[in-house]
Formats: C-alpha cells, sequence, structure tokens
C-alpha cells in the first residue's frame, strides 16, 4: 500500500509527533501542513491570521495539502483542515484518513506544557481547557466523518502507532 496517509484530529492530539513515527514505520515520506505552509509564506500561523484574517490561512491551507499529497507520504494535518469540505473530500478520496482522537483532558495538558503559540494562536479568546472543549464539540462529528479509522490517541506514542498499523493491515486483509 503506498497510498497517503492523512492524520486529522485537535490541536494537541499528536498528528505532528505520530506522523514522524509513522513514517519511520511505513518507510513513507513525511510531510506536515502547518509546517510547509509557514515555510512557503516566511511567516508563522500567528503572523498569517494577522495579516490575512483565518480565511487566509485556511486558503493557503487547502493549496498546501493538495500540494503535498503524494504517494508514500504521511501528511499531518492541521486541526481545522476538516472545516472545509473541499479538505474532506479530498483526503478521503485520495488516502487513509486516520482520527486521532483524545479527549478535552489529555489535548488541553499537552498544550499548556508545550503551547507553541506562534504556530497554535487562540482560536476563541478563551482559556485553554475551555477553548479546546469548545473546538472539539465543534469539530469531532467532522474529524469522525472524515476518518477511515479512530485511534486512542492518549496511549503512549509506540502504542497509538501500532494501533494504527493494526488497522491499516485489518483493511488490508478485508
Ligand atoms: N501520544 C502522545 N503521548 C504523549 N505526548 C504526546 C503524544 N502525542 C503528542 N504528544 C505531545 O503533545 C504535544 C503536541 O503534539 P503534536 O505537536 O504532535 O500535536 P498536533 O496534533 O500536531 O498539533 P497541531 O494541530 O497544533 O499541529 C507535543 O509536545 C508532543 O510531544
Ligand atoms: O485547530 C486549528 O484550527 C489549528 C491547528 C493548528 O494545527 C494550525 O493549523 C492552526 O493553528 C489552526
Ligand atoms: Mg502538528
Amino acid at each position: 500500500m503506498t497510498q497517503p496517509i492523512f492524520l486529522i484530529g485537535a490541536r494537541g492530539c499528536g498528528k505532528t509527533t505520530i506522523g514522524q513515527r509513522l513514517t519511520h514505520a511505513c518507510n513513507f515520506h513525511f510531510v506536515d501542513t502547518d509546517q510547509v505552509l509557514q515555510q512557503r509564506a516566511g511567516m508563522t500561523v500567528a503572523d498569517i491570521v494577522v495579516r490575512e484574517g483565518w480565511a487566509g490561512f485556511r486558503a493557503r491551507e487547502t493549496q498546501t495539502l493538495q500540494s503535498v499529497t503524494q504517494p508514500g507520504t504521511v501528511v499531518a494535518t492541521g486541526g481545522g483542515i476538516i472545516l472545509a469540505e473541499v479538505n474532506r473530500d479530498f483526503m478521503r478520496q485520495n488516502g487513509v484518513v486516520i482520527y486521532l482522537n483524545a479527549p478535552v483532558s489529555v489535548l488541553a495538558g499537552r498544550l499548556e506544557a508545550f503551547p507553541e503559540a506562534s504556530q497554535r494562536p487562540t482560536l476563541t479568546g478563551k482559556p485553554i481547557t475551555e477553548e479546546v472543549a469548545d473546538i472539539l464539540t465543534q469539530r469531532d462529528a467532522l474529524y469522525r466523518q472524515t476518518a477511515h479509522h479512530i485511534v486512542d490517541a492518549s496511549a503512549c506514542p509506540d502504542d497509538v502507532v501500532a494501533q494504527i498499523l493494526t488497522e491499516l493491515r485489518l483493511a488490508r486483509a478485508s
């Protein structure tokens, strides 16, 4: 199987972290839409949002997603990639989509420990736990409807990678 693997889920669920590890396990290439988008723009997400608003960021994100998608690639996406129907359809049609699902407490704990504010400017202006809860309420159904597989991303990284590999093997065998 060489079709792209798209990792989706909320900020802090581990798309970047798990994506890098999964890449080694599958012998795929790794690409991260947030990283590529920022490199190409020569600006951080926070700077883009100040200059162009979230609409500008989202337009860049769709363009980036489509341009980085290649066979043999693990694509770590941004947490809001599923907001656009065009992105949801693109990922489902062009690869295998995996939702890294984790509860609010786990996500908020990680984001408090590693805020990376230049890549994660506030989405709501609220404190972290409230923001994560609000955002997950808005997006969980979109993550689920876009995903081919859902894994428990609150587990340790090795376990999350193992869950993904099991799901991919089961899908191939069926
Ligand atoms: N399974 C895990 N167990 C423990 N810590 C984790 C796990 N996955 C990620 N982390 C930690 O949580 C933080 C956020 O992870 P990461 O940056 O990979 O999330 P992300 O889903 O890519 O977020 P974003 O949507 O903002 O890009 C990192 O510091 C990472 O080390
Ligand atoms: O959840 C979101 O909407 C975002 C998540 C990050 O990965 C970045 O893509 C950006 O900060 C937006
Ligand atoms: Mg990331």
